[in-house]
């Protein structure tokens, strides 16, 4: 795809916003490109303001459809600007409504986000409650204020300030839209309070929306009359194993007929004939397969005998939703082999056992933003105290932390220049963090589509990006299968080169950082089980003897003299790490190496600034 569309030049923009923010009537003037799809003026106003001046693609093809009231099912490259192709439309209807919200008459949800992670259904949430807080904002001088997402509030606590929850806050009038996320590891009850309140637009992952909805009748029905209904990254919704609940969600939104064909007479009992919901579906991928059965207007009935078998669990799921458009408008912009323009593809072919020191490499020689997929959490586990050992900035992220720890370490990584994000594929999905400059395979994706997502958080909205597998000799065949199943060629991604000399200088640290984590491991397991011991001991009113008191048993764990011992080895041990930290690698500033072996240094195009060598 061509680097000079005009959407390039809305981001440069983005840096040159005003500060005058237009008025509505002169916003229409200001964005001759949003002009034909008579979008509400203070959306107008508050996409000058964001520098917004360019529809995407996929937002210019989605946007004219979706305002004439058609099912659309989208696919287009990572970081496009597909949250808003359908968070448009569905502001424009709130704000069109006839009446304005009263205080006195309950919303009723007219729009259901369904997310798969609960960072992107955050993150979608914040997106449009950043559109919704501004068009309250010139509104806001008389006391008119929105509701703070989760995330927000979250924020402000962890900075000690006083949050009020949910919609608390005295109003003098109601918020024109009202946004709201539902997701796992945040208080169910407080969530269940805002939904009682009333939302306009609904941001949920499905588990956490399917336990609220199991409890509460009256959402199911608002459910059973939405106006819109929107798929997020359908297709990592299904692997998430969300299926079930999924499933039973969208059956709240079917028609009465389809009910009758499902013969669900608990879910009937909810069902409202309502032909005007729309429904989009969005993905950075979606099979070809399934795309063009939409497109033949193919789709089983639910409950019929003898339907045939979809192809894949994805499908089998878009094929239950109830479009009611007979033939939904498929548009498909995605690119060729999934690459996404302004991303250069790069490998290390290495041993298993040498990729944490490649890695290290690898951060060190080209400083920034470094987002770091591993398949496991145990491997994130791994690498986070050795990385912190080699004074790199390391976050991790995974399913195992608490959801304040995750929303944590995302802020904190995207606050640290030349930091480095180690995660799972929770993070591979929709998180729009702006400056990230490499996206790393630690482990190899276990499909394509999770390869173009996880490449997906670089090089969004038209910025470059560098993406770096590290394959290993029993991983080779699975990248080859997985690039054909792309229509590409493993021999597309050429191989960086490496400094040898540099490398052997970063093993040896790599090694002795190993080393004090082994040993610091070893020293916290015995601490943790003297003090399981003590405290199951006083719970059961039992004397310990003497001997493990001390330290010393006959199970040969450490006596006193001996923990000691072992913590000046690995003090001594520290040391000689910071000492080694502190020396230069190399001597000369840069070298003249480039990452790759091609004529033209990426690293300039990536890397603003010069980088610096020594460490
Ligand atoms: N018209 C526009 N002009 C400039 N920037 C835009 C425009 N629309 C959206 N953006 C910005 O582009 C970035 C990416 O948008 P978004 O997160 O919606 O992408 P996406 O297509 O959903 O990506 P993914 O497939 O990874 O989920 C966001 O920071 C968003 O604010």
């Amino acid at each position: 795809m061509c680097l000079c569309r005009p959407y390039h030049l809305t981001v440069s923009n983005q840096y040159h916003k005003s500060h005058l923010v237009a008025h509505p009537s002169k916003a229409k003037l200001l964005l001759p490109n949003w002009h034909s799809y008579s979008l509400h003026p203070h959306l107008l106003q508050i996409l000058h303001h964001q520098g917004f001046t360019t529809p995407t693609p996929i937002q210019s093809k989605s946007l004219p459809k979706a305002m004439e009231g058609r099912d659309i099912v989208g696919v287009a490259e990572t970081g496009s600007g597909k949250t808003l192709a359908y968070g448009l439309p569905i502001l424009h209807h709130l704000l069109s409504r006839s009446r304005h919200p009263s205080s006195k008459v309950k919303r009723q949800v007219q729009a259901l986000v369904l997310a798969p992670t609960r960072e992107l259904a955050l993150q979608v949430s914040d997106h449009l409650n950043m559109f919704a807080r501004s068009i309250e904002a010139p509104i806001k001088e008389e006391t008119l204020d929105v509701e703070l997402s989760e995330t927000q509030q979250l924020k402000d606590k962890s900075k000690g300030k006083n949050v009020v929850s949910g919609t608390a806050k005295t109003f003098s009038k109601p918020p024109l839209v009202s946004i709201a996320a539902i997701v796992g590891g945040m208080s169910a009850q407080k969530q269940r309070r805002i939904i009682d309140r009333g939302v306009d637009i609904l941001i949920a992952t499905p588990g956490r929306l399917w336990d609220i909805l199991e409890e509460d009748d009256s959402l199911a029905k608002q459910l059973a009359s939405l106006r819109y209904l929107i798929l997020d990254e359908a297709d990592r919704m299904v692997e998430n194993g969300h299926f079930a609940e999924l499933d039973n969600i969208l059956r709240l939104t079917l028609r009465l007929s389809r009910f009758f064909e499902t013969q669900d007479t608990e879910v009937q009992a909810h069902a409202e004939t309502e032909d005007a919901l729309q429904t989009f579906v969005f993905s950075a991928t979606l099979s070809k397969d399934l795309q063009r059965d939409l497109k033949k207007g193919y789709r089983p009935r639910i409950g019929k005998k003898g339907r045939s078998k979809p192809a894949s669990t994805l499908e089998d799921l878009v094929l239950r939703l109830d479009f009611r458009d007979a033939n939904p408008e498929v548009i498909d912009i995605s690119p060729e082999g999934g690459v996404v323009s302004g991303l250069q593809e790069s490998k290390i072919e290495c041993l298993s056992a040498d990729k944490d020191i490649y890695l290290y490499y690898f951060l060190l020689r080209y400083p920034g933003r470094s987002l770091v997929f591993l398949s496991s959490i145990d491997g994130i586990r791994r690498l986070t105290p050795l990385m912190d050992l080699l004074n790199v900035k390391v976050f991790p992220l995974h399913s195992q932390l608490e959801q304040r720890q995750r929303l944590k370490n995302l802020d904190r990584f995207k606050s640290t220049p030349n930091s480095v994000l180690l995660a799972t594929d929770i993070a591979a999905r929709g998180l729009d963090i702006p400056a990230v400059d490499h996206v790393i395979h630690y482990q190899i994706p276990r499909s394509a589509d999770t390869f173009i997502h996880r490449n997906g958080r670089t090089a969004r909205a038209m910025r470059k990006g560098f993406s770096l597998l590290m394959c290993a000799p029993d991983e080779r065949r699975v990248v080859k299968a997985l690039l054909l199943s792309l229509g590409r060629d493993d021999a597309d991604i050429p191989e960086i080169s490496v400094e040898l000399n540099l490398l052997d200088k970063l093993k040896a640290r790599v090694q002795l950082a190993r080393q004090i984590d082994t040993a610091q491991h070893k020293i916290k397991k015995a601490n943790h089980e003297r003090t399981w011991m003590k405290e199951a001991a006083e719970a059961m009113e039992i004397e310990l003897d003497s001997d493990f008191m001390s330290g010393s048993d006959d199970e040969g764990k450490p006596s006193k003299q001996q923990t000691k011992m072992k913590n000046a080895k690995t003090a001594a041990l520290k040391a000689e790490l910071r000492e080694m930290l502190s020396q230069p690698l190399v001597a000369r500033g840069i070298s003249t190496r480039y990452i790759t072996s091609g004529s033209r240094p990426i690293v300039d195009d990536i890397i603003a600034g010069e980088c610096k060598f020594v460490v």
